[in-house]
């Protein structure tokens, strides 16, 4: 066998934005059917990291295996001030009122504040609209730190695996409230749709 080549010596350029280009996203079609299949629109259409920035939606690749003990980590939540956390598992074993919880989880809504995520285990879907109006379904696994912008519509469900361990981060004390859509009227989602007319 030939030695190994120098194709393994070589960095690549911007490893480290390769890190966070890692995140898979996608439109989605327009079935109705469960949720969990991966619903990517024939043909696919994926969606880059840049276009999820113009929509607010920020993502980092992280090594979830050390949470309990990570620089990395502590800077993103010293810069953006997340000094609260928790840890949920969505399960059917461990979450209590599971199949409810997975469908208010699934109804299109917003929040006045971010939605901060953090997957330790597992992995699922969070869908976020584009400046259209369409679906963009973001697949989130292990290691994946993904933030949603206060004022956008979004929604999550589980995939196949039926299965997501994931930190919650926030600022300040949590409320979880959700605003199902229409939620046209508040302020937070006025200052959103501005915030996507001048990220266009
Ligand atoms: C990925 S965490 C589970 C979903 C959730 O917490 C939410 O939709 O608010
Ligand atoms: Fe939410």
């Amino acid at each position: 066998m030939a030695a190994s080549g120098p194709a393994l010596l070589v960095v690549p350029p911007g490893a480290d934005c390769a890190r966070h280009a890692m995140v898979q996203a996608w439109y989605r079609d327009e079935a109705d059917d469960d949720p969990r299949r991966p619903h990517r629109a024939q043909p696919s259409r994926p969606v880059s990291l840049e276009q999820l920035r113009r929509l607010g939606v920020l993502h980092w690749k992280l090594d979830p295996d050390k949470y309990e003990n990570d620089p990395e980590l502590e800077k993103i939540r010293k810069e953006r001030n997340y000094n609260w956390m928790d840890i949920i598992t969505v399960s059917r074993e461990e979450l209590p009122d599971y199949e409810e919880k997975l469908k208010s989880f699934y109804e299109e809504h917003l929040h006045l504040d971010e939605e901060v995520r953090y997957v330790l285990e597992g992995s699922g879907y969070f869908e976020v609209r584009d400046d259209k109006d369409r679906w963009i379904r973001i697949l989130v696994e292990k290691g994946d730190l993904i933030t949603l912008p206060a004022g956008s519509y979004h929604r999550f469900t589980l995939d196949e695996q039926n299965y997501i361990k994931a930190m919650r981060l926030f600022t300040g004390q949590p409320t979880w409230e959700a605003h199902f859509r229409p939620a046209e009227n508040l302020e937070i989602r006025k200052q959103y749709l501005e915030f996507l007319v001048q990220s266009a």
